[in-house]
């Protein structure tokens, strides 16, 4: 997969070149490409934005630098991804079916965000995307991109080494997953829950499903109303 970011703070994606995904690019299975907006300026200033139309704190991104950028940075047909606040939420199935693209394009606003005419045209050369990663306003859309880019390259094949772990993800299933523990079998008074120690693993399944939807009605009952109706079995209504 390819992944081209426009930001005018090339450095704040620095991170993408570490770790997990500076792995997986080293292997070849994520080519990330990071671009400065301001290369695509036309004036001495290097201007990005400008004064919103209709009055109003703060600047818009101007649509000229974002026009010429994505011409040169998305092929047609790629998605266009916008890190807004107000966007769509981003969720774990967006990451799941953007990882099988051959390819994002990911544009950081800054300011008051950028012309909507962009995003509008955009939308003529292939899909686009305005996502928000929760209800909060950052200074600017790169640290959304680098959640996003996390969130997606980490399901591409062969990134995550144990396949399992991505399966059994939080929101993999709908549910958030439920407590992990591990050595020691007694922490400072505290014991890991005696059926993980049993070696009964219908036993284990049955609780950790139990903890999940225990977990999941705690913190997320909009992620219980949420699930197809045909998730929930009898054991899951009886636990
Ligand atoms: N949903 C998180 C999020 C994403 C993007 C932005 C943002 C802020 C300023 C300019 C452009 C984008 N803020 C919050």
């Amino acid at each position: 997969m390819r992944i081209d970011v426009v930001t005018i703070f090339p450095e704040y994606l620095a991170p993408l070149g570490q770790s997990l995904l500076g792995k997986a690019a080293e292997r070849g299975l994520v080519t990330i490409g990071v671009h400065d907006l301001r290369q695509w300026t036309d004036d001495v200033h290097r201007t990005v934005d400008d004064a919103p139309y209709g009055g109003g704190p703060g600047m818009v991104m101007r649509p000229e630098p974002w026009g010429r950028a994505l011409d040169a940075v998305r092929p047609p047909g790629t998605r266009l991804v916008v890190p807004t606040p107000a966007g769509q939420p981003f969720t774990q199935a967006m990451a799941a079916a953007w990882a099988t693209e051959p390819g994002l394009v990911f544009a950081c606003g800054r300011y008051e965000g950028i012309d909507q005419r962009v995003a509008d045209w955009a939308a003529d050369a292939g899909p686009v995307s305005e996502v928000s990663i929760g209800d909060y306003v950052l200074a600017g859309g790169e640290s959304a991109v680098l959640v996003m880019v996390e969130a997606v390259t980490r399901l591409l094949p062969g990134v995550v080494g144990n396949r399992e772990s991505v399966e059994y993800d939080s929101h993999a299933d709908g549910l958030l997953e439920g407590p992990s523990y591990t050595r020691p079998a007694s922490w400072r008074g505290r014991d890991v829950p005696p059926v993980l120690l049993s070696g009964d693993h219908a036993a284990i399944a049955r609780w950790r499903r139990a903890e999940s939807l225990r977990r999941t009605a705690a913190r997320r009952p909009d992620l219980l109303a949420a699930l197809p109706g045909d998730t929930l079995t009898p054991a899951d209504r009886a636990a």
